[in-house]
């Protein structure tokens, strides 16, 4: 491959968006640690190069973010809200080079890039709206000359690190409810995705969103950002999305600041199908959930429990409609299933087959050396899991279905929430009492019933256990980014 970034240039309607180097208090910035590649999964071959930040400028970045930060938590909510639906307008009409710089960087097929922008920007339409809404309280008085007042003000700086599977769509979520709230906000973007993060703020600066309020910190070095984020005194909120391991290492190093955290930590989702559920329709939800992003989402199916009386018959319609799907380079038209980030996570697709496999389980599609070349990995079914298996106990996040069997609803719960996190669960059921028994007695924070796609901006997102910490989406979202100041007057 030559000059590969001219390609991808080449692609795009407005090549002016396929911007490299940092964001930071309203300046485009290289790095002082040189530069870092940016690969295509599908291809391997290099389509950016990257501004490399060092520790001191991403320092820098916070400086520039808390001296912008006053300025704009004193303007109206409904004034925030007027530049934020630029963002949104901006982003919309730029859907499809936003898809098309998302799916070359990560790999999903396009229509699924251009999804995820759309999703992406539906944060910034309801946040920017939800600016105007964020009301304090009045308590009557404890005593006859007292009022006691509760007035909601921002945190301050908030920081995020967030992955490579939603490259867009996980800095929106975060950024939106800050910057609706009067935070600034200093994004650090996975290694493998900073374009469809660095693009964000070529469209922040275009719909006028003040110089320091939004910045884009592109570093090869997470770790490294991680500390200055948790030990600069000036960030007072840390945001993050990825996986609980380094989710536990946030939190023991923002422990010395007390930092406030949200944490969008990892999955190990169920998927149940009951004897009495629509089997089409729980077939239909079993393929949006688990393939949806090729597995790679931590709110995708990772177990799929089926009642006994069904089982075979679901297995079938599964490996039918699966057979089906077309895996290759998401910008190529057709593909249904792109290719995944990397080896390590072939490799650990790979690992959770072998295991179900030595410890008696059937693969009824795909093969378990999967010899498909470079990043693709072809849909695999396996049947006759159990919990013993890894996959029972670690998220796969690949295009591994395991089919477990099971005859009781206690026994199915109980199973479901043998494992450590509790982000997304699933199940499909027709009887009212199992509906409303299930979706009680599963310890996740989000429950879908009769549907395998829970995603919006107008629900609360998060996990119990160790899944995470606080709510993205919906009016809960922006309290994370808020202090609570009570005054008490006497009057
Ligand atoms: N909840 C979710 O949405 C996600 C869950 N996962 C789970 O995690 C597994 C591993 O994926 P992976 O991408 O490695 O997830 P990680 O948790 O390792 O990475 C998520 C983000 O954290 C950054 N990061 C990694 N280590 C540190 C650190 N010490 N300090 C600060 N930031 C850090 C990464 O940067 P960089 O990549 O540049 O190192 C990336 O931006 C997946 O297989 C999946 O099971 C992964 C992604 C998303
Ligand atoms: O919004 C979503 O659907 C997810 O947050 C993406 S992930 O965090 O579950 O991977």
């Amino acid at each position: 491959m030559t000059d590969a970034k001219t390609d991808l240039k080449s692609l795009l309607k407005d090549p002016s968006l396929l911007e490299t180097r940092a964001y930071i208090g309203g300046q485009w910035v290289d790095g002082d640690d040189g530069t870092f590649d940016v690969t295509n999964p599908a291809r391997g071959y290099v389509i950016a190069q990257v501004a490399n930040l060092s520790r001191a400028q991403v320092a820098g970045a916070i400086a520039q973010a808390e001296k912008a930060q006053k300025d704009w938590a004193s303007w109206t909510g409904k004034e925030r809200a007027g530049v934020m639906r630029k963002w949104f307008d901006l982003m919309m009409e730029n859907q499809d080079d936003l898809g098309t710089i998302l799916t070359a960087e990560q790999g999903k097929p396009l229509a699924e890039g251009k999804g995820e922008i759309a999703y992406g920007a539906s944060f910034i339409e309801f946040f920017g709206e939800e600016a105007k809404r964020v009301y304090g309280e009045m308590i009557p008085g404890h005593q006859r000359d007292k009022r006691i007042m509760v007035m909601k003000q921002p945190i301050g700086v908030a920081a995020s690190i967030t992955p490579w599977n939603f490259p867009n769509a996980m800095i929106t979520r975060k950024a939106a409810p800050a910057l609706a709230a009067g935070c600034s906000f200093v994004a650090r973007p996975a290694a493998e995705t900073p374009l469809s993060a660095i693009v964000m703020g070529v469209l922040a600066e275009r719909a006028g969103i003040p110089a320091g309020v939004f910045n884009v910190v592109p570093s090869s070095s997470s770790s490294a950002v991680g500390k200055e984020f948790c030990e600069n005194p000036a960030v007072r909120k840390l945001t993050f999305t990825g996986s609980t391991e380094v989710g536990r290492i946030l939190l023991k190093q923002a422990a010395d600041q007390v930092m406030k955290c949200s944490m969008e930590l990892g999955g190990n989702a169920p998927f149940i199908v009951f004897d009495d559920a629509d089997l089409d329709a729980a077939v239909e939800g079993a393929i949006m959930c688990k393939f949806r992003n090729n597995g790679q989402t931590c709110v995708c199916a990772n177990r799929i429990y089926v009642q006994a009386g069904v089982y075979d018959e679901f297995a079938a319609k599964l490996k039918d409609r699966v057979s089906k799907m077309k895996v290759g380079d998401g910008l190529e038209e057709g593909t249904d299933l792109g290719p995944l980030i990397n080896p390590e996570a072939s490799d650990k697709v790979r690992e959770h087959i072998k295991d179900a496999v030595d410890k008696g389980g059937e693969i009824i599609l795909g093969n378990a050396k999967d010899d498909m070349g470079g990043n693709f990995f072809g849909p695999t079914i396996v049947t006759g899991v159990t919990q013993d298996m890894k996959v029972a106990k670690e998220e796969t996040f690949g295009p591994l279905a395991p089919l477990f069997k099971f005859d009781d609803v206690d026994d199915v719960i109980a199973m479901a929430n043998d494992t450590i996190f509790g982000l997304a669960s699933y199940f499909y059921a027709k009887d009212l009492s199992r509906v409303y028994k299930v979706a009680e007695a599963l310890e996740y924070g989000i429950v879908g019933v009769n549907t395998g796609i829970i995603s919006t901006e107008l629900a609360p997102f998060g996990g119990v256990k160790q899944s995470g910490l606080g709510r993205e989406g919906s009016h809960h979202g922006i309290e994370d980014y808020l202090e609570m100041k009570y005054v008490c007057l006497s009057v």
